[in-house]
């Protein structure tokens, strides 16, 4: 299986999948080697779709704010012409 490139993480394994996105484990390579897990959101899979655009925005608007023990905190938001990237730790 192959996983996706992004810059600035070794991705090692995929973690899990939703409607439109795959998510994976990976680590940073700089700095602390922090482990992450960046959700990877197909633009092909849901530009057809005004509701799963509402849906992803909205997603990522929430996580940008929200800080609680319970709820996964975003790091970084990056996109590329393929993905939409969330990484969450
Ligand atoms: N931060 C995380 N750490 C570990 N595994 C995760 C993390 N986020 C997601 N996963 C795994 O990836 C799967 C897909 O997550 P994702 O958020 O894309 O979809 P979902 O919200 O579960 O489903 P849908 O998008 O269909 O509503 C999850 O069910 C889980 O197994």
């Amino acid at each position: 299986m192959s996983f996706p490139k992004i810059e600035g993480y070794v991705v090692t394994e995929k973690l899990g999948s939703g409607s439109y996105s795959t998510v994976y484990k990976a680590i940073t390579k700089v700095g602390a080697r922090s482990t992450v897990a960046i959700k990877c959101i197909d633009k092909s899979r849901v530009k057809h779709s005004g509701a799963a655009v509402d849906n992803l925005i909205t997603e990522i608007r929430l996580l940008k704010t929200l800080t609680h023990p319970h709820i996964v905190n975003m790091k970084q938001f990056t996109w590329d012409d393929r993905y939409v990237n969330n990484d969450t730790a």
